[in-house]
């Protein structure tokens, strides 16, 4: 066996996870103790027993600062410094049940292509199908109430959201949020109030749903695939929680906008639409404006005849193809529809955006609008913040919003720490080199270059470590002790100590198969290039994580690859070599190459060559193929340790099912 994974007791949470300082909402709202029952449909009323007990612990919870004081499986405490410490303690029971709750959601992944005509059979369309889906679970009234920011986009949408809910849980809000994709655990998708619904909450709102509808699917109406359950699901989590709880819901489109499942909402409060650029050509059409004609499916006809108000609309600055769609589609429609700015970075007041990257600012803007908005909209604007409506300044709750803002996999720096002596008491300093993981799930042309151009300042930055938030933070053996009542992580000071580190940066990619590596690689390169940054190896690995499979957090990792196929990740490699070596054909060292469970590449491979690679290293490979990723990890860590003096600086890129998988690794 080659991979030792130290299990770990206890995980680590970050404050920028988003937990909201109840006591200044206690002082804006008087929030809701009472309720009724009696207008709840069928369905929700185990639900709202369930959450009943809760309520006393969360509200007796709130007047001492804490947010949940205890939770079947884990107790989440809240610091002062908005340090949220999981204790873990695993649920034998619990965590079987919600590996079967997986096994059964995993029944309704469709083998159907993106693109490809419907198999999922029905006579109904897919937004009629959701309307009946709503309708058996008893939601469709609720849902109305919901006061929803609804947002599409090629990317940004999950930032834009996570921005938005953090804001309006800053004002004084109960939150929902609903994203997608997930990169761990399913239940990411889901957060109320900025946490992640818990385990047994999920399996009770889940099996509350699956029943209903197992017990009304006909041949005409069946079983919803994934996405659309989990719609469903989120609405239904929502609405549950609503009852007394969920002031706001915050929707990620899932696919396009106009036929999207979530498009079911037919009267959000204020709608979004992030940047827009080439991605899904197989669903949404191969030209910038067709893309936009579906995103702007989302905006909502005024009727002034069904007294239907005016849904207002914002977007962020595009390609002219794209804003002409856009813009006439919302004069047709009589929708408000303006262009929010880039977030200033003067109007921070000196804070940091919680995500990072130039990219995030455009996010964070559209965010801004939106929540201005949906404070307007619902009323709430002028008494929060009275008459200072025109004031330039951002209120205090939005800055706390967009700066703790979380969403992982995006930007995210993870230092490995598992090999090093500042973490262990058995080994001296220096006894080991640097692991660093950039983690950015990018996987579209755009995206790709706003990935690279993260990379490229944020390994910059590195070069000289300082104290540095707990948003880059370490999962291996991280002790409560470790991560300090300041929200920050020793290990930082600790590296400053060793400053004379040699740097490389090093790819780990991969992408699927409907991605266009040909776009995606020299992107990459490019970008990073022209600011410097040069990669000294590529590592192309496939991803463990499939569409055939929804996992969670505790889902076992298959650690037999024998015989898995790695010609794809072979054809990334002979392209990687081309881009590199321009015209000639790279040497690639076949010995270890083919058919290797075992056959990893030898580990001078990262440190042979001091030169970086580029054009002038003509013929030398400078990439691998991987046969597995946590070999690959295994292999990354035996390589600092026996080199002291290296930082490696990886790059996880291409794929969210990468990401998701490498944070998973580093979490055991
Ligand atoms: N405004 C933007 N412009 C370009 N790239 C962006 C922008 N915002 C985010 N990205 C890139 O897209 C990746 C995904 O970001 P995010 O989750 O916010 O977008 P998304 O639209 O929800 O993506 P997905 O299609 O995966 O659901 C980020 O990791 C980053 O690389
Ligand atoms: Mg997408
Ligand atoms: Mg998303």
């Amino acid at each position: 066996m080659l991979l030792m994974l130290v299990p770990t007791n206890t995980a680590i949470k970050c404050g920028v996870f988003g937990v909201s300082n109840f006591s200044k909402r206690d002082r804006q709202f008087s929030i809701r103790t009472t309720w009724s029952f009696s207008c709840l449909p069928a369905s929700l009323d185990a639900c709202d027993l369930a959450r009943n007990s809760e309520l006393q612990s969360i509200t007796s919870g709130r007047n001492k600062g804490f947010r949940y004081m205890k939770m079947s499986s884990q107790v989440l405490e809240k610091t002062d410094n908005n340090v949220v410490i999981e204790d873990y303690q695993p649920d034998l029971a619990l965590s079987s049940s919600y590996e079967n709750a997986m096994e059964t959601l995993s029944t309704l992944i469709t083998r159907q292509k993106r693109g490809e005509p419907s198999n999922i059979g029905g006579t109904y369309g897919k937004l009629e199908r959701m309307s009946m889906y709503l309708k058996i679970l008893g939601l469709e009234e609720h849902l109305v109430k919901l006061k929803i920011i609804h947002v599409a986009g090629t990317k940004g949408k999950g930032s834009t959201c996570t921005f938005c809910e953090a804001i309006l849980r800053e004002c004084g809000f109960r939150t929902g949020l609903f994203t997608s994709p997930h990169l761990v655990d399913v239940r990411e998708r889901f957060r109320v109030d900025g946490l992640e619904i818990t385990e047994d909450k999920f399996l009770h709102y889940f099996w509350d749903c699956w029943n209903l509808l197992k017990e009304n699917v006909t041949d005409a109406l069946p079983m919803p695939p994934l996405f659309q359950f989990l719609t469903v699901l989120a609405f239904k989590i929502f609405v549950c929680e609503q009852v007394g709880y969920v002031d706001v819901a915050v929707i990620e489109v899932g696919l396009g906008g106009i036929r999207d499942s979530t498009n079911v909402i037919k009267e959000p409060a204020v709608c979004g639409i992030t940047s827009l650029g080439m991605d899904h050509m197989e669903v949404l059409g191969n030209t910038l404006s067709k893309i936009a004609l579906h995103k702007a499916g989302i905006l909502k006809l005024m009727s002034f005849l069904l007294l239907k108000p005016e849904i207002p609309a914002f977007t962020v600055p595009q390609l002219s193809e794209a804003m002409d769609v856009l813009q006439e589609r919302a004069i047709e429609l009589s929708v408000p529809f303006k262009v929010a700015d880039p977030l200033d970075d003067e109007k921070l007041k000196g804070l940091k955006l919680s995500l990072s990257g130039d990219h995030q600012f455009i996010n964070a803007g559209l965010a801004v609008s939106l929540c201005k908005s949906w404070l307007r909209r619902t009323g709430n604007w002028e008494k929060i913040f009275h008459n200072d409506s025109e004031v330039s300044d951002l209120p205090d709750a939005f800055l706390r919003g967009l700066s703790t803002a979380h969403i992982s996999g995006r930007a995210q720096i993870v230092h490995d720490i598992s090999s090093m002596s500042c973490f262990s008491s058995e080994v001296t300093e220096s006894s080991s080199g640097d692991l660093i993981f950039y983690l950015d799930g990018a996987h579209s042309p755009e995206s790709m270059e706003a990935c690279a151009q993260w990379f490229s300042s944020a390994v910059k930055e590195n070069k000289n470590p300082s104290l540095s938030p707990a948003s880059t933070f370490s999962f291996s053996k991280i002790r409560n002790m470790e991560v300090q009542r300041n929200g920050y992580i020793r290990q930082e000071k600790e590296e400053i100590k060793q400053p004379n580190k040699i740097s490389k940066q090093i790819l780990l990619f991969n992408c699927m198969e409907v991605r266009d590596p040909q776009v995606l690689l020299p992107r990459l390169v490019r970008t990073c290039a022209s600011s410097g940054t040069h990669f000294s190896k590529a590592l192309f690995v496939p991803s463990i994580s499939t569409y055939n499979k929804v996992t969670s957090r505790s889902s076992a990792i298959p650690l037999d690859i024998s015989g898995k196929d790695l010609s794809w990740q072979f054809s990334l490699q002979r392209l990687w070599e081309r881009i590199i070596h321009g015209a000639a054909d790279p040497v690639l060292d076949k010995s270890f190459q083919m058919d290797g469970v075992e056959t990893l590449p030898p580990r001078e491979l990262l440190y042979e060559d001091a030169s970086p690679c580029s054009p002038a290293d003509k013929c030398v490979a400078c990439s691998a193929v991987m046969p597995s990723l946590p070999l690959t990890i295994k292999w990354l860590r035996d390589c600092v340790k026996e080199n002291p003096s290296l930082r490696l600086q990886v790059l996880v890129t291409g794929s969210l099912h990468l990401v998701g998988d490498v944070l998973k690794l580093l979490k055991r």
